[in-house]
């Protein structure tokens, strides 16, 4: 066997063999074996890059002239990608990312799903690969210091990799959010990646549970467990602090891995914030369906009177929306607004502001883009409030769901007098939205009696209106109708 190819990558080489001696091994099923497994390394780098694994099947399932490939050069490839990269064993990534560079056409219709070959090949060939002449050589004959950080890192990356685990499974079972499970699955795989960058086996070899006293050590708290979500709570803590092991021990044997580990902790208490507090704040609006922006003017009769009768039809939300209030008006009005909603029972949110948002002691705050960002929308109005990002394509859902937002609006749907410059993003978008994740996601712009089907057609299940409620002669009436058309 060949000492650069682990048995998995054995296994794959082997069915190319058995393909090309049939004159059938092409790069489209060199690409459907690289991703049968979903878990798979190529899988997940191919999520990471943009591609749904969903549409990328539909692709491939669909008759084609398939591009034919050698083996002879899908290795050649590879094995200088190995080099490029600074890594002895070829990794399945990196026969796949030989498959993209060496089929300039396949390339191209990926990309027409949505893949960026850029992103992919910055994941596999780092900019500043791990040389492995970083690496301090070792002799693992003898019990040393040396043994003994194996041993300690051999434990942090088996615990980390237990947790990554819990977290994958709450995200994938619990929170059921697509976006969520596979970058937790990415950190798995990235700290595979990073520690694979340690001498061979070391880790393994080292491995000496026996001797470990803390296997039979236990707290009570180790036991406790009183909410599903205090399991992604715990476990959060666990993976911190096998991270910050890995790191320091690490750094012993390669400042460069432990870089490496300091930066994959980061990107896990992003994590953390977006599953463990998101998790609380899409408790509290799991049922809410139905939410109403309202600017003073647009409404038909007054601000108090349009928030009962919303309320009474079955509207949950109310949010305070004037672009040409000065401050000391808008305040007043907010306040008047809070008061209305909290008279009604239900959730007051302030538009733009989070300052106002605080001082009338709101439910929470909407952002879009242009306006403050979550996280200094956080420091002003606390750990409890809900924050809304206003998101209009998949990369922007995606860095709000990171950001920590407890609830997205998605549009809008279709073009609307209410905001008259706004590109629409479309149904398409709302179809993706959902399918990408769970977090509360209201469609917005120019949604009523009319165009509601459509939206719930595509698998929205909550929207955001204005005019359709503001300009009712019977708002009561016009709200029960958007539920009735939600239920
Ligand atoms: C629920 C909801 N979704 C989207 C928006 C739009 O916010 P933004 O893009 O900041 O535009 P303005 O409403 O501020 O003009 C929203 N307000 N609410
Ligand atoms: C604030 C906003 N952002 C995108 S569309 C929109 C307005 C939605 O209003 P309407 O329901 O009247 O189309
Ligand atoms: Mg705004």
């Amino acid at each position: 066997m060949d000492s650069r190819f682990s048995p998995a990558i054995e296994r794959l080489l082997a069915r190319f063999d058995a393909w090309e001696a049939e004159q059938s091994l092409t790069a489209e099923r060199i690409l459907a074996a690289l991703v049968e497994d979903e878990e798979s390394l190529p899988a997940t780098r191919l999520v990471q890059a943009g591609l749904s694994l969903l549409r990328l099947r539909d692709w491939l399932t669909a008759p084609k002239v398939g591009i034919s490939l050698s083996r002879g050069e899908l290795l050649h490839t590879a094995t200088q990608l190995c080099r490029e990269s600074g890594q002895d064993q070829l990794t399945s990534d990196v026969l796949l990312l030989a498959v993209v560079e060496l089929a300039p056409a396949l390339c191209g219709q990926l990309v027409r799903l949505g893949f960026r070959p850029e992103q992919l090949r910055t994941a596999v060939v780092p900019e500043n690969p791990l040389r492995p002449e970083s690496l301090t050589p070792l002799q693992l004959s003898e019990p040393t210091e040396l043994i003994a950080t194996a041993r300690v890192l051999d434990v942090g990356a088996n615990r980390a990799n237990e947790s990554l685990r819990i977290l994958d499974d709450y995200c994938r079972f619990v929170l059921e959010d697509r976006y969520l499970t596979e970058s937790i699955k990415t950190v798995r795989h990235d700290l595979v990646a990073t520690l694979n960058k340690l001498p061979d086996s070391l880790l393994l070899e080292s491995r000496e549970t026996i001797r470990d006293v803390g296997t039979r050590i236990s707290t009570t708290g180790e036991f406790q467990r009183t909410e599903i979500r205090e399991v992604a709570r715990v476990n959060f803590k666990r993976l911190q602090e096998a991270f910050r092991s890995l790191e320091e021990f690490s750094k012993l044997l390669s400042v460069d891995v432990a870089a490496e580990i300091e930066a994959l902790r980061y990107r896990v208490y992003t994590l953390e914030q977006a599953i463990v507090r998101g998790s609380d704040l899409r408790t509290r609006l799991r049922d809410l369906q139905l939410y109403v922006l309202l600017t003073g003017e647009q409404c038909v009769a007054s601000l108090d009177w349009t928030i009962a009768e919303a309320a009474a039809g079955g509207a949950q939300i109310v949010q305070l929306r004037e672009k040409n209030l000065p401050d000391r008006e808008l305040f007043d009005r907010a306040r008047r607004c809070a008061d209305a909603c909290r008279n009604a029972g239900i959730l007051f949110i302030m538009n733009d502001r989070p300052d106002i948002a605080r001082l009338v002691d709101a439910d929470g705050v909407h952002l879009g883009q242009d306006d403050l960002t979550v996280q200094a929308a956080r420091q002003i109005l606390g750990p409890d409030k809900l924050i809304g990002v206003s998101t209009h394509n998949l990369t922007q859902l995606r860095q709000a769901i990171l950001d920590g937002a407890s609830y997205v609006g998605i549009g809008p749907a279709f073009a609307t007098a209410t905001k008259p410059h706004e590109p629409v993003a479309g149904l398409e978008f709302l179809r993706q939205a959902v399918t990408e994740s769970t977090l509360p996601m209201f469609a917005i712009g120019g949604i009523n009696l009319g165009t509601i089907q459509a939206v719930c057609d595509v698998g929205v299940t909550r929207v955001a209106v204005s005019s359709v409620i503001a300009q009712a002669e019977e708002p009561k009436l016009v709200a029960m109708a958007l539920r009735e058309a939600l239920a």
